[in-house]
């Protein structure tokens, strides 16, 4: 369980997201909404570590995470799939899958079988891969170390449809084992279809946060919130 209790941060002395109390439990997976610079990257960069936390803690299950340390996250199982997809350019994909590798844990999807391309390719470096590309040994990295958490950002983003939909099927399997799964998206659409929960942000503060259950009955809600500015 990630618990985030009044949360500001931002980059120096710009504030950019203020004001989050959330809790994550484990085995849930949670979609965060918001159109274009709402504050949703910096949301996941302060959960790791990576941009300035102004005030509020953070734990995993019952671990304090300092602000500005990212490896203490990483070190306890959360990882983070950037919006830059966060591969070593000049590392084969199957290097890159090594490093991401967690000693003694074995996630219960065969990455390799989601994505194929990480067995065809697997000598060629990471750099030469196209978007969509790095964003299929992005989400394997992620999988084989994100052991308590995984947070993905613009997870569709450069993926085609049956892709997708392929990964957050295995997400759903992974949370099924207790892994708590975040991720981003500026369209409702994999939201509604594959969370179990669903929060959203409008200028930096959550202002969603509801069962997706509840929101495919009533996708208004979500609507409203992509159109507020
Ligand atoms: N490194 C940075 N330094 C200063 N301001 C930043 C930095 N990165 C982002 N911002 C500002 O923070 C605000 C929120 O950006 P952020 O990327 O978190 O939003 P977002 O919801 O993820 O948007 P998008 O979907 O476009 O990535 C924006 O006003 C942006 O200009």
């Amino acid at each position: 369980m990630l618990e985030i209790e009044n949360l500001r941060a931002g980059y120096a002395k710009t504030t950019v997201v203020d004001d989050v109390t959330i809790t994550f439990e484990a085995g849930t997976v949670t979609a965060l909404l918001g159109r274009n610079g709402v504050g949703k990257t910096t949301l996941l960069r302060a959960m790791f570590g990576l941009c300035d936390r102004q005030s509020g803690r953070m734990s995993i299950d019952g671990v304090e995470l300092p602000a500005g340390r990212a490896e203490v996250p990483a070190r306890h199982g959360m990882t983070l799939l950037p919006d830059d997809r966060g591969v070593f350019a000049t590392l084969t994909i199957e290097e890159n899958l090594r490093l991401a590798t967690r000693r003694g844990y074995h996630p219960p999807v065969d990455v390799k079988e989601l994505f194929p391309l990480l067995v065809e390719r697997a000598e060629q470096p990471a750099g030469q891969l196209s978007g969509g590309q790095k964003q299929q040994v992005g989400i394997a990295r992620a999988i084989l170390a994100g052991q308590r958490f995984i947070a993905i950002d613009e997870l569709s983003q450069g993926l085609q449809p049956s892709l997708a939909q392929a990964t957050l099927e295995a997400l759903r399997v992974v949370a099924s084992t207790g892994v708590g799964v975040l991720f981003v998206e500026q369209s409702p659409r994999y939201p509604l279809a594959y969370a179990d929960r669903i929060i959203g942000m409008v200028k930096g503060r959550l202002v969603l946060d509801r069962s997706a259950d509840e929101l495919r009955t009533d996708p208004a809600a979500v609507t409203e919130l992509l159109v507020v500015s």
